[in-house]
Order: C-alpha cells, then structure tokens, then sequence
C-alpha cells in the first residue's frame, strides 16, 4: 500500500466515525455555515496579492516535524498581512496534525480565502469544511474516479464553496470538469514524495485555458515563481519553505517583499 492508500484507508475510517458523531443537520447549524466565502480566483487574479496560497502544516509523512510550534492563529495572520492571496489549512490530523479547529481559528481572524487542505472522499466533508469557515475545497484526481470528481464538485459548488481539482498526470486530466474552478499541478508525487517543478512546467499547456492554474509544492525561490509564470500559472502554493522556520510569518514576510522588489526591477 503506498501513503495515499494508507491515508484513504484511514479517512474512511475517520468520516465514518465523524457522520456518527456529528449529523448534518448540526453541521448546518456551524459557526461559519452561513457566512460569506471569499473567491480564491478573485484573489489570485487581484495584482496587490502576491498570488501564493500560504499552507499552514505542522508535519507531513514526507518530512515528518516540520513545525509544532508556531500558531495557527500566528502564521496565518502574518501570511494574510503580507499578501497571500489565500491561506491552505491542512485538518488532516493523523498525518499532518491538523484539525477543523484549526481551519476555524483562522476563518475567525482572516478574512481571505481559506483552502480546506484534505482528502475529501464523502460529500460530509464539504458541509464540514464550510461549516468550519472555508471558501475552498481541494479534490485529489490521484485517489478519486472522474465521476466522483464531478459529484462532489458540483456538491461544493451548491455549498457555494469554490472547487481546486488537484492533478499530477496527463491522465488525470481527465478529471477536470465545468464544476473545477481551479487546476493546481502538484509538483509532489503523492504515492513516490518525487518533487519536480518539471510537472507543471510539463501540464501546463494541456490545461483548459478557462481554468486557473495553480503550481504546487516544492517552491521555494522567487524564481521558481518567476519561471512558473511564464508557463501560465497564477497560483503559488507554498509550505514547508515557510513552515520549516521558526517564525513562518517572517519567512513569508520576506519572501513576499523579495517578489515584489523582484517584480518591479523586472518592469523598470
Ligand atoms: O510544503 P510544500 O512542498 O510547499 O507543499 C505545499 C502543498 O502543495 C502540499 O502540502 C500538498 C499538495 N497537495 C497536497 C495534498 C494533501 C496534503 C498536502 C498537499
């Protein structure tokens, strides 16, 4: 069994347990169920943003510890401070030490897009992320059917909640439907941990042109953003560059003032 399949095993699991803990119609009843989402596209198109969606992730099973120190509430209003044009909140608990209370400390004090980072199998799911403040939900094409993708991203849609359809294959193009706001490439094999920006660089044409194009994983330079630009893609999202220092706020902090300055030397 490779990690995702262990990680889906495990979700199955979990959801099972949560359907039985907590009923829809409580759900519907959530702190954020009713509230406004903000549009993760609106926001990377917007030029004042930086175009990075900041990940909040304490560990993962590729580098385990990354950082159990900082705060949700810290990092994520840095990173809102700064000019990220959304905010990536893994729940995932088992094996990225994340939770919906998280997502909710942040959707409390941010008022950006906030991306629900798991492995959405169960249309439950959705109800949860926009119960707990998301505006946005990822879909894995690698650990779902085509037909999944589509029912569960017109769920999303009906949540009012925007639909980022992660890919990493030319097969899994496949998956992208009317109901995908979002194409991100990651640039991390889930099943290998193989990172290379070769992945988007290499999808990057075979993407529908209506859909925004997101490169994930694995940056960590303002080149790298500088060269996956010039192969369309308008969203950056970043983790462990930012993660693994202690203060990430600052990392990220520094990292957007450099893109800036790089920015504007570029056109003067
Ligand atoms: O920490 P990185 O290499 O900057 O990557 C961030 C993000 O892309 C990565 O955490 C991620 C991409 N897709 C996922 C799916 C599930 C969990 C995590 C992920």
């Amino acid at each position: 069994m490779n990690i995702l399949d262990k990680i889906i095993a495990q979700k199955r699991i979990e959801v099972a347990q949560r359907k039985a803990e907590v009923t829809i119609a409580e759900l519907e009843k959530g702190p954020f169920f009713k509230s406004e989402t903000y549009s993760l596209k609106a926001a990377l198109l917007d030029n004042t943003k930086t175009g990075i969606i900041a990940e909040y992730k304490r560990k993962s099973p590729s580098k385990g510890i990354i950082n159990d120190k900082a705060t949700i509430e810290e990092v994520t209003m840095a990173y809102a401070t700064y000019g990220a044009s959304g905010i990536s909140v893994l729940t995932d608990h088992e094996f990225f030490g994340g939770s919906l209370a998280d997502l909710q400390k942040a959707a409390i004090i941010n008022k950006i897009p906030l991306l629900r980072k798991d492995f959405m199998i169960d249309e439950y799911q959705l109800l949860e992320a926009k119960a707990y403040g998301a505006s946005v939900i990822l879909l894995i094409a690698a650990n779902l059917s085509v037909g999944e993708v589509k029912s569960l991203a017109s769920a999303a849609k009906n949540l009012g909640l925007e639909v980022l359809l992660e890919i990493h294959n030319e097969q899994e193009l496949e998956h992208i439907c009317d109901e995908v706001d979002l194409v991100g490439v990651n640039n991390r094999n889930l099943k290998t941990f193989e990172v290379s920006l070769d992945t988007s660089v290499q999808l990057s044409n075979l993407i529908p042109l209506d859909k925004l194009k997101i490169s994930e994983s694995g940056i960590h330079k303002v080149e790298d953003i500088h060269y996956l630009e010039q192969y369309g893609f308008k969203g950056f999202l970043i983790g462990e560059n930012f993660m693994k220092q202690e203060v990430p706020g600052e990392a990220f902090r520094s990292f957007a003032e450099e893109l800036k300055n790089y920015k504007v030397s570029k056109t003067s």
